[in-house]
């Protein structure tokens, strides 16, 4: 209380809007793109109390952004996409590298192109995002396609052209700069091959620009390779990290340390933690799947799930991964499966641990049901906010219900 006591008597903040807000019910504030606006309390990481023009109201934390000074020069709030940003950091060897040297994931390509060279003969194929053109190269060397249009955004096109060029490929494999959403490819394609996913499967959400290109490029009847994803969740134990970031602060060199826990809990677990290695046995319960995309329909950004706990343990959180799926072109053919989860071979993509507040004892029976949502940031188009809520039904003693949203990012 002592903090929020403090908190309501500090100065107020000065906010700029970043997009238009229409309030829903009399205790909101409604606003516009680039007001200024005074945040005086914020009594949930969601929703501020602020001030515009002496009206006073809930507004959405997430619409507003607090650096206006640099905001006038700031062209990010022009360009939601924050596209000079994402392709500029494509346009560096770093993250091909890192997806290059990623085995599992690149040899799931490469077996998608040999398991299918057959059916690829004469294909029109479009590499969606193809980066330093590995999967453009996989198709030219190891089937025989018409075309294979490879489109990629950043400056790296040039070098890709250089590749295709420097391994022979030039006769199959035509580079193209651009964004897939923009440029003008010269035929329709047979196949819309794309690795787009990014960590917990969709944030960088290219899955949005894929299926643009889809609903534009692909002919009816055409395949998407990935054909389906699935966002996989368990709930878990993560004592190490719960140890390393919380019960550290309790007798640090003899000294108690504890009123740092909640800055800790706010610093350290109010993100999800990327690049999180979930060892099998933390596993609270069967994993579940609990968002499927269609990649031919439109996509589901909410789930359900019901966990049936297997064993005694501290319930520190839950870990999520995802599994794509590769249709075969052969009516009845094998489908090739990459799966990022702990008990296959490890990826660059690792998993996403998202730590509750305060971890809960769980026994064997009992029962954690719940949802998940994904929801775009409304302003970040790249960003979204993963929120969770869970009922524990313990035999032991009654039923806890908890909710907590995490920004990715922003
Ligand atoms: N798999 C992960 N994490 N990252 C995806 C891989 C991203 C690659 O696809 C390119 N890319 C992303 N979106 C588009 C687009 N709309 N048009 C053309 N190229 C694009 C980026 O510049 C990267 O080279």
């Amino acid at each position: 209380m002592q903090a929020e006591k403090e908190e309501e008597e500090a100065s107020p903040e000065e906010y700029v809007a970043l997009c238009d807000f229409t309030a829903s019910g009399s205790e909101q504030l409604g606003f516009s793109t680039g007001d200024k606006l005074l945040v005086h309390a914020k009594p949930s990481a969601d929703w501020w109390w602020a001030e515009l023009q002496g009206v006073i109201g809930y507004v959405p934390a997430s619409y507003l952004r607090q650096d206006a000074a640099e905001d006038e020069d700031d062209t990010s709030l022009e360009d939601p996409w924050q596209d000079d940003e994402y392709f500029g950091s494509y346009g560096t060897l770093r993250l091909h590298l890192e997806m290059l040297s990623d085995r599992s994931r690149t040899e799931t390509y490469r077996q998608v192109i040999v398991s299918n060279s057959a059916s690829l003969r004469n294909k029109v194929v479009m590499d969606l995002g193809c980066g330093t053109g590995i999967i453009s190269l996989f198709c030219a060397q190891l089937a025989q396609p018409s075309v294979v249009y490879a489109v990629e955004a950043s400056s790296m096109a040039e070098h890709t052209r250089q590749l295709v060029k420097q391994n022979g490929c030039e006769e199959v494999v035509t580079v193209l700069q651009g964004r897939a959403e923009e440029l003008e490819l010269p035929e329709q394609a047979d196949i819309l091959v794309s690795e787009w996913m990014g960590n917990c499967l969709l944030f960088e959400f290219m899955v949005e620009s894929v299926l643009l290109a889809r609903d534009r490029w692909l002919r009816d009847g055409g395949v998407m390779w990935p054909s389906s994803a699935a966002l996989t969740l368990v709930p878990c134990q993560a004592d190490n990290y719960y140890s390393e970031k919380m019960a550290f602060w309790e007798r640090p060199y003899g000294l108690d340390f504890t009123p740092l826990q909640p800055l800790a809990q706010q610093e350290f677990f109010t993100k999800p933690k990327f690049s999180h290695l979930i060892d099998p046995k933390d596993c609270l319960s069967a994993p579940c799947d609990v968002i499927c995309l269609n990649m031919y329909t439109v996509q589901e950004m909410e789930g359900e799930f019901k966990f049936c706990v297997v064993k005694p343990g501290v319930f520190h959180g839950f870990t999520a991964w995802f599994t794509v799926q590769f249709e075969s072109l052969e009516a009845g053919g094998a489908t090739v499966e990459l799966d990022t989860g702990p008990n296959s071979d490890p990826t660059h993509w690792k998993q996403t641990l998202f730590m509750l507040d305060k971890p809960i004892h769980v026994y064997g029976g009992d029962s954690i049901r719940g949802n998940i949502v994904l929801r775009r940031n409304p302003v970040w188009r790249r960003h979204m906010t993963v929120t969770l809520h869970w009922n524990i039904n313990s035999s032991s003693d009654n039923c806890q219900v908890g909710t907590k949203s995490f920004p990715m990012w922003r």
